[in-house]
């Protein structure tokens, strides 16, 4: 069973050097061929969708190119983890111009597998649920929000922005009709693994759960999990007085 997805231990990250310089290995011989076979280590994948928020913008002011010190100003890093990250996924730039806009913005999108088409079914339409679902800036990062399920029959069928709430008694037929490929669970603890392990068996194998607790999936479906308390656990404990 696969809790959460781990990181390859040799994970290549200039951030985790304990000297915090980058490190030294030869990243030249990676090449966009062998990027597909292995894992980014998931601090690049983090800074790779800012820089591809970063790049998207550019674009809209009709940037040909940009250096990786503008990449790195934007997106608050310093240029030679910018160059480092890209590096890993084959992209390296021309000395004096830097990378093309389009071209490394495509490539990211590849990398992050964001140039296939996701279609996202939010499961839980109560306080959750129904922020993610009226939040419209999904769509321009690459995931169509194509249902809002709920198992209260008092809140199937009522209209959240484009969305109308589907039955979740259904769960099957909802995702086959709505054609979800990945799924998002704002159900309340007790709900989420059954809906974990129905979700696998309807095919589904990218899930992310605000549920507060655990969940076990088989090998080969992705999980995530977003916990704000514990997020703000953490920082209670860096923000923490030491005297
Ligand atoms: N991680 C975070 O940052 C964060 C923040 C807020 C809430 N949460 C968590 O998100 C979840 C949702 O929170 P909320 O405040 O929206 O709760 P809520 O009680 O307002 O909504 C939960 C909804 O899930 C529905 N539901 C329950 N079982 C279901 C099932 N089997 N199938 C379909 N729908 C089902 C309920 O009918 C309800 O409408 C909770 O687990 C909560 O702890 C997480």
């Amino acid at each position: 069973m696969n809790e959460e997805r781990a990181l390859p231990i040799d994970s290549l990250d200039a951030t985790e050097m304990p000297d915090g310089l980058p490190r030294q290995e030869p990243v030249a011989a990676v090449r966009p061929s062998q990027v597909a076979d292995r894992q980014l280590p998931e601090a690049t994948l983090s800074r790779l969708t800012g820089y591809l928020r970063v790049l998207t913008s550019l674009q809209a002011d009709g940037q040909h190119s940009a250096s990786s010190g503008v990449l790195a100003e934007a997106a608050g890093v310093n240029p030679a983890i910018v160059r480092k990250d890209l590096s890993l996924l084959g992209s390296y730039g021309t000395r004096g111009v830097g990378y093309v806009v389009s071209e490394l913005s495509q490539h990211i999108s590849k990398a992050l597998g964001l140039t296939q088409e996701w279609r996202v079914a939010i499961i839980g339409a109560g306080n959750l649920g129904r922020a993610l679902a009226g939040y419209g800036g999904f769509r321009n990062r690459g995931f169509d929000v194509v249902a809002l399920i709920d198992a209260d029959p008092q809140l199937v069928g009522q209209r959240i922005g484009e969305l109308v709430i589907s039955d979740g008694t259904d769960l099957a037929a909802v995702i086959a009709r709505d054609q979800a490929n990945m799924v998002v669970l704002a159900v309340p603890a007790a709900a989420a693994q059954p809906l974990c392990d129905e979700l696998v068996k309807c095919g589904i194998s990218s899930i992310l759960s605000f549920a507060p607790v655990p969940l076990q999936v088989p090998a080969g479906v992705h999980l995530r999990k977003v916990d704000l308390a514990t997020e703000l656990q953490i920082l209670a404990y860096h923000a923490q007085d030491v005297d």
